[in-house]
């Protein structure tokens, strides 16, 4: 168990009324907030009078583990929720007072908007008692979206044009954000609402020539997506904070009822809030006999601008609240060196609480900064320090690898499950989880295999007929025939009913012996070209329809699809030059192979390498950090085009530094990741998917501001040698038997 040092047990004794801790990385928030926690309930207050909220569940649950394990076997418990849980408390606990007034089914088609007309017909507008309404998450958030622009039109095909021509995703991306402030537009009214949105709008993205000529549409938008919400009888991620924040507001004994059931309120990673998380909890606060509130964060790790999430939000609490301040600048985590150079990077940052971080962690070089050839060369480099430092004993899991984009993690995640090293991925899809990936992966396990019904499941979305009913008779004849391959079993259960699903069958057959007559070198390639295989036919159709309104998405879908077969061609290029002549004989059973993936992946506590987008990794550390990509336009993202800004209108500068010191800190979370090594990797070109992208000239500024420079990686890594083949457990592709590949039986 931690003990508290000096200044972390002031944190945990700080007696009554409002509080902030400032704390730099690694300085032990979750520690002091356990202690706090300890102290209050040994001092007689009740678990269940303290509140304390953190962002993400993973957070709440690891808040109340090291809590149990301080108060031992059988001691109190604490509520430990995420902002969303708590406020989703009250939403159920109100419902029927605080849920929008939902719209009857049958008034859907009545309903007219007049774009400046602020609140829908009220007369078409019925409460629904007992009805309960649901919660969309993001992808439900564009359908309704979309229903709410087409909704607008009486001619289908006029709809689908004015989606096309809107720009609808960038005015959800304002109206969320101005969600995040606390508005409505059936509230705020046209002329309100118009303004804020022309910020909201500009603060997203635009310049202060471009913001006029969108305002009204914007604010049109945003009554027909309130509207929406209600015929649908659903809320959104902004309605579940401020639905219930609102009524609170409105309702002063609903918030004095509340506030009287909490003696304290912690707030984890409190510069995460954003501005109508901050005014809920200042109401909530004030509401209470002593504002018993305390923030802890720091404003450097302040990194989800893009959700409206402000560095400054903890400057204003103290400027309002005049809280005691407690200052945590010890870093435990890291050495002296990742901490003097993080520090110095995050320092050039003009807006932030200045900090002096320390750490008494020595270790005689903790940072290295190597040059690539290509992001590929990266790629390799990594897999093979990794098999390397875990030969020599290092546990699986003392390793993370983090990006700025979720591209990478797919990329690596493909090396990795080629060298049988076990990982997690925090956010986003491993790379043979990739449609694309996927199928092409499907057709090499049927060919080595006929009687693979689950690599035929796969394949099921491309084939027409074959539905889960299908798939049952299928397997259940295989399995009463151990001698049948799919063709003979689908022979087994052919009937009328089942005939567009047999024809599917014979084309699946069809493109196996097509693939086996092609170079198996090029098996990705082959599989998106060969029309019969229907995964381009698919693919195409699936993205159409994803981005129907915005041509060049869809364009660039397809060509990152492309780009993911080729990268897949190059592995099993590598994967059979490096086979032996036995193993070499057999092709498609290494492509086969390659697919061994689930027992690698599943298991998020177990020993594995952990691939995160930085913003996935906060609050996490590890002994040593690679990050693939610590270059412009990664890290920084592109956003940050270092242009001379000083001629531009001063509200533009401001725009502009904002975005460019939310990098900075999106970098300064990635650098802090790290307890003892540090690997900042520089590629001189990108090969992979992850071009796509990138455009523009690859530097690297955050090295100057870190005080280093890159040197060669010092081996080449770009092929693994047959060194580290012998220490690594690569995938032993034995080669079974095979009669005939293809036969189907
Ligand atoms: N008093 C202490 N003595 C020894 N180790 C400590 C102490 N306080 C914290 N630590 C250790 O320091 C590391 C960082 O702590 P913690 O994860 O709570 O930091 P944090 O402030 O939440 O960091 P970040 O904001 O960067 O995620 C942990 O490994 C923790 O066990």
């Amino acid at each position: 168990m931690i003990i508290l040092d000096e200044n972390q047990h002031r944190v945990a004794s700080h007696k009554e009324g409002p509080a902030l801790v400032l704390a730099g990385a690694g300085a032990g928030k979750t520690a002091s907030i356990i202690g706090r926690t300890l102290e209050l309930v040994e001092s007689g207050v009740p678990s269940s009078r303290i509140l304390l909220l953190t962002f993400s569940r993973k957070a709440a649950r690891e808040m109340r583990e090291r809590a149990m394990m301080a108060f031992g076997e059988g001691g109190a418990t604490i509520q430990a929720s995420t902002f969303h849980a708590f406020c989703g408390r009250i939403f159920r606990q109100y419902e029927s007072v605080i849920r929008p007034p939902l719209i009857k089914p049958q008034a859907q088609g009545n309903i007219a908007h007049t774009g400046t007309d602020n609140t829908a017909p009220s007369q078409k507008i019925q409460e629904h008692q007992g009805d309960r309404v649901t919660q969309l998450d993001e992808g439900g958030q564009s359908h309704i979206a979309m229903e709410a622009i087409r909704r607008q039109y009486k001619d289908p095909k006029e709809a689908e044009l004015a989606l096309k021509e809107m720009d609808w995703r960038k005015w959800l991306s304002a109206y969320d954000r101005l969600r995040s402030e606390g508005y409505t537009a059936q509230a705020q009214g046209a002329a309100q609402m118009t303004t804020d949105f022309i910020n909201a709008w500009w603060r997203v993205e635009f310049t202060e020539a471009q913001k006029d000529p969108m305002a009204g549409d914007l604010y049109q938008f945003a009554v027909w997506y309130e509207t929406e919400k209600r015929l649908a009888h659903v809320i959104d991620f902004g309605d579940l904070i401020n639905l219930p924040f609102d009524f609170l507001r409105a309702n002063p004994p609903a918030m004095a009822k509340l506030a009287h059931r909490y003696d304290q309120i912690i707030i984890d990673e409190a510069q995460d809030m954003d501005a109508a998380q901050y005014q809920g909890i200042q109401r909530l606060a004030r509401a209470m006999p002593t504002p018993n509130l305390m923030l802890v964060g720091d404003d450097d790790q302040s990194i989800y601008g893009f959700r409206g999430s402000s560095p400054s939000v903890l400057q204003y609490f103290a400027d309002i609240f005049r809280p005691e301040i407690y200052r945590l600048e010890r870093n435990y985590r890291s050495t002296r060196e990742i901490v003097q150079r993080a520090s110095q990077h995050v320092a050039h940052n003009r807006h932030r609480i200045p900090k002096e971080p320390f750490s008494e962690r020595e270790t005689e070089e903790s940072i290295f900064a190597y040059r690539h050839e290509t992001d590929m060369d990266v790629l390799y480099w990594i897999t093979r320090r990794l098999l390397q430092a875990h030969a020599d004993g290092a546990p699986w899991s003392s390793f993370a690898v983090l990006y700025r984009s979720r591209r990478f993690g797919p990329q690596i995640s493909a090396l990795l499950v080629r060298y049988r090293i076990p990982f997690v991925i925090y956010g986003g899809l491993s790379f043979f989880e990739y449609l694309e990936v996927k199928f092409a992966g499907a057709y090499a396990r049927l060919a080595t295999n006929p009687r693979d019904s689950a690599a035929l499941r796969d394949l099921a979305p491309l084939l027409p007929g074959v539905g889960d009913r299908y798939m049952d008779l299928l397997h259940a004849a295989l399995m009463e025939n151990p001698t049948f391959g799919f063709v003979q079993a689908a022979e087994a259960c052919a009937s009328n009913r089942f005939r567009t699903a047999h024809q599917s069958i014979l084309k699946v057959q069809k493109t196996l012996r097509h693939l086996l007559q092609s170079n198996p070198e090029t098996w990705g390639k082959t599989c998106w070209e060969y029309e019969n295989s229907g995964i381009r036919v698919y693919l195409e159709k699936a993205d159409a329809k994803e981005y129907a309104d915005d041509k060049s998405a869809l364009i660039a879908s397809l060509k990152r699809r492309q780009d993911n077969l080729g990268f897949f061609d190059q592995m099993i290029t590598d994967v059979i030059h490096e086979a032996d002549a036995e193993e070499a004989k057999h092709p498609v059973l290494l492509i086969a192979g390659m697919f061994v993936t689930d027992a690698q992946k599943k298991d998020e506590d177990g020993d594995r390498v952990v691939l995160a987008t930085v913003h996935a990794c906060k609050g996490l550390e590890f002994d040593e950090v690679h990050i693939p990509g610590f270059v412009q336009p990664l890290m920084p993202w592109p956003i940050d085009d270092d242009r001379d800004i000083t001629t531009l209108p001063p509200d533009d500068q401001q725009r502009i530094y904002a975005q460019r010191e939310e990098e900075r800190r999106i970098s300064y979370v990635a650098l802090t990741r790290a307890k003892h090594r540090l690997f900042l990797h520089v590629p001189g070109r990108f090969v992979t998917a992850a071009n796509l992208m990138l455009n523009g000239a690859i530097r690297a500024p955050y090295l100057n501001e870190l005080g280093l420079t890159a040197v060669p990686a010092p081996f080449q890594a770009a092929r693994m040698d047959t060194a580290v083949q012998a220490t690594a457990n690569v995938i032993p592709f034995r080669p079974k038997p095979v009669e005939e590949d293809c036969r189907g039986g």
